[in-house]
């Protein structure tokens, strides 16, 4: 059934004709074989005539509703992707998303949805939420990006660090917002007492320069004093975990991480690493401290609480490493990569694939967000937007780390993407 099937490769469109009253047309034409349309043609949502499924007329119904707060700036920014053009240059079984490999089994998976910031992340990571949850899996989604969106996302407040549940879907979704601010904060609270200048000089007073080098081997205070970005994240997933130790975590089979923009997670991926190595080193530090002199041990004795200090330390450290074993556990963890058909949004794609390849996070898809459907007539504005998503796919057809992914391809709507329905009609469209 070809209908159902989705390209794994966007072909250059057709040269389209001159733009016709500067408008753009939504046409789903399909010329046979090679042309194929999605499953839910878009457009026809503006004409009530082409839902294939039930979910659609609701969904349709609250993206009709807020439809009217987006600006008619231009008649083309109202396109629904009617259709895809593309060329179906592999075995149909390839071209769908491969949800029904994401769905499968019971046991817990992980998926982790980043990109480039603005591409569509959090809209992309609710919708496989809402629809893992539709699947029958009792679900959780968590943001740990320092500006979530989460909330406006699902259209309702999820802030406050705590389970929250998500009204609509058939099964059970909960829905977590860590808040990286306050995380950093109650790690900055736990490790300042253990490290730092102040530890430094006392040290230094009983002649153990020695151990003194070993101190500012750590980094620790420069780590709190200016912490690098990410750690935020790191932080805010370690968190996710402690909670996922406690028994009312056991029931979640699918957890999706919204994650922060690409910067944040590259540096992210490298900090479990880092932190382990320099909270080991603090933790070691410590131990051989114990059997020193009474006034060393007041330092980092139980007198000070610095005891417990340290043991939340080695909670954390416990924590980062299993944030690492969660990432690249191959079984158990996806990382999808989001970007919009744009050049820049797509060598920053490449780049980050590259790198969570060089870090062992395994990655099999990749969507292109955004994407602008094929059109019988284009006003300019669309024609451009085409030839330059068409270079896009081009660059991604040939990029080496970046052809081998499964391709999954999401159209722009022509409304903001809020609520369960509408996140259940997108989820529908592009999980399949
Ligand atoms: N396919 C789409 N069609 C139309 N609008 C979209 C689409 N995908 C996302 N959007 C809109 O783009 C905006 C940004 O989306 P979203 O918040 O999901 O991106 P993000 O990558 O998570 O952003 P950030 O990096 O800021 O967290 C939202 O208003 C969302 O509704």
């Amino acid at each position: 059934m070809l209908a159902l099937a989705m390209p794994t490769r966007l072909m250059p469109p057709p040269p389209s004709p001159p733009p016709l009253q500067n408008s753009c047309a939504l046409s789903s034409s399909a010329s046979a074989s090679l042309i194929f349309p999605v499953r839910h043609s878009v457009a026809g949502l503006r004409f009530g005539t082409r839902f294939k499924h039930a979910y659609t007329s609701l969904s349709f119904a609250a993206l009709v509703a807020s439809r009217a707060s987006i600006p008619r700036w231009n008649r083309c920014n109202r396109v629904f992707a009617a259709s895809f053009q593309a060329k179906a240059v592999a075995n149909p079984v390839e071209v769908e998303s491969g949800f029904d490999e994401m769905v499968a089994g019971t046991k817990r998976k992980y998926f982790m949805l980043g990109g480039k910031g603005g591409v569509g992340k959090t809209s992309l990571a609710a919708s496989l939420a809402v629809k893992f949850a539709n699947s029958g899996h009792t679900t959780l989604v968590v943001s740990t990006d320092p500006a979530h969106s989460l909330s406006d996302s699902f259209a309702q407040d999820l802030s406050g660090g705590k389970l929250v549940p998500v009204e609509g879907p058939d099964s059970p979704l909960f829905a977590l917002e860590i808040n990286p601010e306050q995380a950093r904060s109650e790690f900055r609270a736990a490790a300042q007492t253990g490290s730092g200048t102040g530890v430094k000089d006392f040290m230094d007073s009983f002649g153990l320069g020695g151990w003194v080098e070993q101190i500012s081997e750590l980094k620790l205070g420069e780590l709190l004093d200016t912490p690098p970005p990410g750690l935020d994240e790191a932080i805010a997933i370690s968190k996710v975990v402690q909670f996922m130790q406690s028994p009312e975590y056991d029931r979640f089979t699918r957890i999706i991480f919204d994650t922060a923009p690409t910067g944040h997670t590259l540096r992210l991926l490298s900090l479990p690493d880092f932190l382990d190595a320099s909270i080991g080193k603090l933790l070691k530090l410590k131990q051989k401290l114990a059997s020193a002199t009474n006034a060393i041990k007041s330092v980092f004795g139980q007198g000070d609480g610095s005891d417990t200090a340290t043991n939340r330390l080695e909670q954390l450290k416990e924590r980062m490493v299993m944030v690492r074993e969660i990432f690249r556990n191959k079984e158990a963890t996806e990382f999808v990569i989001v970007t919009i058909p744009t050049v820049m949004a797509v060598s920053e794609s490449s780049r980050l694939k590259q790198s969570l390849e060089k870090e062992g996070v395994p990655v099999k898809r990749l969507i292109v967000n955004q994407v602008l459907a094929a059109s019988q007539s284009d006003c300019k504005f669309c024609s451009m937007r085409r030839k330059d998503q068409s270079r896009a796919f081009d660059i991604i057809n040939s990029d080496q780390n970046l052809k081998d992914l499964q391709l999954i391809q999401s159209p722009l709507m022509d409304v903001e993407i809020r609520g369960v329905p509408a996140l259940r009609f997108v989820g529908d469209t592009v999980w399949r």
